[in-house]
C-alpha cells in the first residue's frame, strides 16, 4: 500500500473571482485527506470512503466500459462521491502510461466535504501522488499540482481554478492568477472556522457567477474588484497587518454575497465571529453553506461561534507548512 496526504485550504481572498483569471490567496491548513493505494492484478477500481455523505462505502467496478458501480445508492449522488477520485486515477494512467492498471484506493479524510476548506483537491492531490509513486513514478509537487488541477477542471465542467490545488499540493500561503502560482511568505495567523454543517455544490455555485457576469457588467466589475482586494491583501499580509487583512476580508465576503454565493447561515457565523470581536470573517471556497473562516487571536470567536444556532463546529486552524506528505 502506497500512502499519500494532502491538507485543505482557506481561501483568504479570491475565491470565484480566480476562475476568470483575478490573483486568489489561499492557505493550506491543517486538517488533511489520507489516501491509500494498491495495484491490483485486474484493471477494476475498488474505492473505499470512510467519510462520505452517503455514510461510508466501497464500490468496485471498471473493466466494461459503461458497467455501473455495484452499489445500493442513487446515480447523482454516486457521481459526486467518485468523479473526482475516478479522474485522479484517470491522471495517474496518462502520466504512468498504464492505461489498463487497476488499484484499490482507500480514502480517510478530516475535510467536511464541499464545506469550502478543499476536500475535492486535497483528495485528488493524495490520490494521484499515491496513485504515481505505487507505479514507482515521484511527481513534483508543481507537476502533481498541475495533474490534479486537470482533474478539478474536467469533473468541474471546464470551471476550476488553479488555486485549491497548487495550495494543497505545495502546502503554505500561495499566490495563484491564471496559470502563475507561486508560494507567498504569510505570518502565523490567528485562524478560526466555523461550519455550519452543510455543504454547497461547487460547480453549480461557479455556474452562477459565470451567468451573472455575462449577464450584467456590474456583476463582472464586482468580480475585478475582488481582484484589487486580493491585491491590497497582499501588502497587508507582506506587512503582517492582522487589522487591515480583517477589514479587507469584510469586504471580500461583502462582494461573494452579492454575487449570491453565501447563505444564511454563512451570514449568521460571519456576523457572530465580527460581533465577537474578530478582525474580519469571510466565507471560504465555493459557498452556499460550508465554512467561514475569521481572524481572532483571542478566543472570542471560537467561543461565540460555538453557542451559535447553525454553527455546528468551530475550531483554530493551523497553517499547513507541508503540502502532499508521502506516509509510506
Ligand atoms: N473523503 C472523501 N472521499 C471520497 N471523495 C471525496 C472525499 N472528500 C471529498 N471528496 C470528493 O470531493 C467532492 C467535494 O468537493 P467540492 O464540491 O469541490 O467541495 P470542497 O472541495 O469545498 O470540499 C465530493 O463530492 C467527492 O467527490
Ligand atoms: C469557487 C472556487 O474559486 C473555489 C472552490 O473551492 P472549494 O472547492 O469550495 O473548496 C472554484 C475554483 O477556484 O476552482
Ligand atoms: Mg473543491
Amino acid at each position: 500500500m502506497t500512502v499519500s496526504s494532502a491538507p485543505g485550504k482557506v481561501y483568504l481572498f479570491g475565491e470565484h473571482a480566480v476562475v476568470y483569471g483575478e490573483p486568489a490567496v489561499p492557505c493550506a491548513i491543517e486538517v488533511r485527506a489520507r489516501v491509500g493505494v494498491k495495484r491490483r492484478d485486474d484493471s477494476k477500481l475498488r474505492v473505499h470512503a470512510e467519510d462520505l455523505s452517503l455514510d461510508g462505502f466501497t464500490v468496485e467496478y471498471g473493466g466494461g466500459a459503461d458497467e455501473r458501480p455495484d452499489v445500493n445508492a442513487s446515480e447523482s449522488l454516486l457521481m459526486a462521491a467518485t468523479q473526482y477520485v475516478d479522474s485522479a486515477i484517470e491522471q495517474v494512467r496518462e502520466v504512468t502510461g498504464e492505461e489498463d492498471v487497476g488499484f484499490d484506493v482507500t480514502i480517510e479524510s478530516n475535510i467536511p466535504l464541499g464545506a469550502g476548506l478543499g476536500s475535492s483537491a486535497a483528495v485528488v492531490v493524495a490520490a494521484i501522488d499515491a496513485g504515481t509513486r505505487a507505479l514507482g513514478t515521484t511527481l513534483e509537487p508543481v507537476e502533481l499540482a498541475e495533474r490534479a488541477y486537470r482533474t478539478e477542471h474536467e469533473v468541474q465542467d471546464g470551471q476550476a481554478s488553479r488555486a485549491d490545488t497548487f495550495c494543497s499540493a505545495t502546502g503554505g500561503a500561495v499566490r495563484v492568477e491564471g496559470d502563475d502560482c507561486r508560494s507567498i511568505d504569510a505570518p502565523d495567523l490567528p485562524l478560526v472556522i466555523g461550519f455550519d454543517g452543510g455543504a454547497g455544490e461547487t460547480g453549480e455555485l461557479v455556474s452562477g457567477v459565470r451567468t451573472l457576469r455575462e449577464e450584467y457588467e456590474f456583476a463582472a466589475d464586482t468580480v475585478e474588484a475582488i481582484g484589487d482586494i486580493v491585491r491590497n491583501g497582499e501588502d497587508a499580509l507582506a506587512d503582517g497587518d492582522v487589522a487591515e487583512l480583517g477589514r479587507l476580508m469584510n469586504f471580500n465576503h461583502g462582494l461573494l454575497s452579492a454575487l449570491g454565493v453565501s447563505s444564511r447561515s454563512l451570514e449568521t457565523m460571519v456576523w457572530a465571529a465580527r460581533d465577537a470581536g474578530a478582525d474580519g470573517a469571510k466565507l471560504t471556497g465555493a459557498g452556499g453553506g460550508g465554512c467561514i473562516v475569521a481572524l481572532d487571536p483571542t478566543e472570542e470567536t471560537e467561543t461565540a461561534l460555538s453557542f451559535t444556532p447553525g454553527c455546528e463546529d468551530a475550531f483554530r486552524a493551523e497553517l499547513a507548512e507541508e503540502g502532499v506528505r508521502r506516509i509510506e
